[in-house]
């Protein structure tokens, strides 16, 4: 493949992001900016307001820093929309708005102990307090969830609302008052007006419940407890959040008047009194080294918790230094969230299974000896495809260049915010003697078909569409589906429905439903009898089957599935061959002749992928079974003859070679097809017509040879009508 700008552009930003921000050239410092901005904003939007993470929060953490870095050595280039100077996402469209009183802002990361010990002596500095003075802290688990602002009124819960864009945030009052740990009134001991903030959260064993609920509705599962607490929180309908398992922590406050307490920790033991919920594990230090005690003991209990943490926050705990540090433009001075590293552990590579989506993608499972990283039990992980296996990297992946992973290896294993586990590195002086590289299949574990890898993709893909048990449904709401054969009475939950209980297992058995399940069927079960059907429906059904016995043959093309293959694609295949033997004959012939090949590939809007994906699915024994008895079915009609007879070059083969003057080779071949000819890119004994611009060569070489009748670009336009000036 040759480069293209956009290639090499990729390279620069590569290298770019490779150097020292302050190495950075002021172009390539705006460059690196522009793109890491754009990479965080993303991240945020699918975060914060989709709550569908598309990066792992450690690879998060990453880009922003690296942001934040190259704003401070280039602080004349960071952009005013920049990400690193915003909170969260704003509200989504739905929600009522709230408006925040007091910002909700974030929190500063703090990674290492380094940066821990920076962070208190930062405050010393900014209070001038002496080293003898004791600075006390409160140090916190950073529960993983949402942030929620409760504003009481008169003791009484009256406004909800997230966190937003820190300014602004959804209305989720009705959704919060389904929550249990939530208090609907605070005893008389509270303020009259009091902003209580928390974090809503939920637990590891209603996450696993929720999810195996979720997925025998068939519905969406979630990724880790987070987004189910964020996407059940978030949620229109009341009562889809009253039926989450949501729980709730104070942690602070918003406006709040007439405090309870002096210090944070007092706050919170108010908190208590009134009975909201508040985390048992804060700490009190009064020492930096006191604070990494509590971070390591915090960590170490993380995986018995029962509920995810990302880190320990630490917060002065007097409110009038909370008071004097005050705050920056997103993250308060008094308090900082010292991060856990993304968790890894070693284990034992014990095989690798394949599995097969539902679109026949091939995709390597390791299955691990079990190990527990960050808490959770882990024994199998994604392998990505072929090349990430033997070490040649995946886009987006770190890159174990060289070093390819075998059954045997001891192998390093990643989670970084709770998304699904990666194999991410080898121990090579652990190999044991004589393991094998990876062989991987060339053919689908499921079905046993043929799984080629198109050039240019890194996946295999099994070519036995329409028999694999793996991709059968998906098949077969596809072969029903309104662009395709358009069955009336016959979509995707009906078809799932009788698939499920095995009645249509291949397109052909749709044909046969009547003489089977219908009014008069063989069988005792019968589709009037279907839950939601009745007599009616039924027999809707049937007469529609019977009305699509004899599908246009481009909706037939298109209904087979055949990857790449859309409604333009098939419409090409159908208009070049005309009808169904023509064209399946061709597809077969293709596969092992150079010349059916060459013809296939001349098909103006065909190209190599999508001719070999025709041509594989042609020559795979299983589908051609299924096609055998879909054809006892139906009868594609032949495509409409365009300007059929009428025009002298109806039905021939026409090639083009050497430079045309009059238009461009594309236009020559629409037109050329527009009027019924068959367009070839390469001369053999069946070619009628070579049209032969200057500069042609090897093809009327051979045209002559075979004694083609061969053109020049005006007898061929004198020929079809179009000549004369243009
Ligand atoms: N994976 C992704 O694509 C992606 C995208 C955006 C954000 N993120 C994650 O979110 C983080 C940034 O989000 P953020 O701005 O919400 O910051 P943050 O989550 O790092 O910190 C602020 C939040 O911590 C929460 N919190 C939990 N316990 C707390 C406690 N005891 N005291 C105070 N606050 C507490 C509060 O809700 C507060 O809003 C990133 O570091 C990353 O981990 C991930
Ligand atoms: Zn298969």
């Amino acid at each position: 493949m040759t480069d293209t700008p956009e290639k090499a552009a990729e390279t620069d930003a590569e290298k770019a992001a490779e150097k020292a921000p302050e190495a950075l050239a002021p172009a390539e410092a705006e460059a690196e900016i522009a793109r890491l901005s754009e990479a965080v904003a993303r991240a945020d939007l699918a975060y914060h307001q989709q709550d569908a993470p598309e990066i792992a929060d450690a690879e998060y953490d990453r880009l922003k820093r690296r942001l934040k870095a190259v704003e401070a050595a280039h602080p004349d280039l960071a952009r005013a929309d920049s990400p690193t100077a915003r909170v969260g996402a704003a509200p989504a469209a739905g929600f009522a708005k709230i408006r925040h009183r007091v910002a909700m802002l974030s929190l500063e990361n703090a990674f290492d102990d380094e940066d821990v010990a920076e962070f208190a002596a930062r405050i010393r500095r900014f209070l001038s307090l002496g080293p003898e003075e004791p600075l006390t802290f409160l140090a916190e688990p950073k529960i993983d969830g949402l942030s929620l602002n409760l504003r009481y009124e008169n003791r009484r819960l009256v406004e909800a609302a997230t966190r937003g864009d820190g300014t602004e945030g959804e209305d989720v009052t009705a959704n919060a008052r389904t929550i249990a740990d939530i208090p609907g009134a605070l005893p008389a001991e509270a303020p009259e007006v009091i902003e209580i903030r928390g974090e809503v959260y939920m637990h590891h064993d209603d996450f696993a419940a929720l999810n195996e609920r979720q997925a025998a509705a068939g519905a969406k599962t979630f990724a880790n407890p987070r987004n189910a607490a964020a996407g059940s929180m978030r949620q229109l309908d009341v009562e889809i959040t009253k039926a989450r398992p949501l729980r709730f922590f104070a942690y602070g406050w918003g406006e709040a008047p007439g405090l309870p307490a002096e210090t944070q920790s007092g706050v919170m033991a108010a908190f208590v009194g009134w009975g909201l919920p508040v985390n048992p594990r804060a700490v009190h230090c009064e020492s930096v080294e006191a604070l990494l005690d509590a971070y390591r003991g915090i960590e170490a209990d993380r995986a018995s918790l029962g509920y995810d943490i990302d880190g320990v926050v630490y917060k002065v705990d007097r409110l009038d230094w909370q008071g004097r540090l005050g705050f920056r433009s997103t993250t308060p001075r008094w308090a900082i969230a010292h991060k856990f590293p993304a968790q890894t552990a070693t284990t034992v590579l014990e095989g690798i299974d394949i599995q097969v989506g539902r679109t026949g993608a091939l995709s390597p499972v390791a299955r691990l000896r079990p190990v527990t990283v960050g808490g959770v039990v882990v024994s199998n992980a994604t392998l990505h495809n072929e090349d990430y296996i033997a070490g040649r990297g995946a886009s987006g992946e770190p890159i174990r260049e060289g070093r390819d992973l075998r059954i045997g290896d001891t192998v390093t294993v990643y989670r970084a915010g709770d998304v699904i586990p990666k194999v991410l590195d080898v121990d090579l002086a652990k190999r044991p003697a004589g393991a094998e590289p990876y062989v991987f299949p060339e053919t689908c574990p499921v079905c046993g078909s043929p799984a080629p890898r198109a050039p240019g993709e890194a996946v295999r893909r099994c070519t036995g569409g329409l028999i694999c048990e793996a991709q059968v449904v998906e098949r077969l709401k596809h072969f029903v589906s309104r662009n395709a054969m358009d069955i009336d009475g016959l979509g995707a939950k009906q078809v799932e429905l009788l698939h499920e209980l095995g009645w249509v297992t291949e397109p052909a058995e749709i044909f046969t439903l009547g003489p089977r399940y219908g009014p008069q069927g063989r069988n005792i079960e019968r589709l009037s009898a279907l839950p939601g059907w009745g007599a009616k429906s039924a027999e809707n059904l049937l007469a529609a089957i019977e009305a699509s016995r004899t599908p246009p043959l481009a909706r037939f093309v298109f209904a087979l599935g055949i990857r790449h293959v859309g409604e333009t694609t098939a419409k090409l295949l159908a208009r070049h061959y005309g009808d169904w033997e023509s064209l399946a004959a061709a597809m077969q012939r293709a596969g092992e002749d150079e010349a059916a090949r060459a013809e296939l590939l001349g098909i103006d809007g065909v190209g190599e992928v999508l001719a070999q994906a025709v041509i594989d699915f042609f020559a795979d024994g299983h589908n051609r079974g299924a096609l055998k008895h879909l054809l006892a079915e139906v009868t594609p009609a032949p495509a409409e003859a365009v300007a059929a007879d009428a025009s002298p070059v109806a039905g021939k083969t026409v090639v083009f070679t050497g430079k045309l003057e009059r238009m461009s080779r594309d236009e020559a071949k629409a037109r050329a097809e527009a009027l019924g000819a068959k367009v070839s890119g390469s001369v053999s004994a069946k070619t009628d017509i070579l049209v032969a611009g200057p500069g042609a060569g090897s093809k009327l070489k051979k045209a002559e040879a075979l004694g083609v009748e061969t053109l020049t670009e005006e007898d061929w336009l004198a020929l079809v009508g179009e000549g004369g000036t243009a």
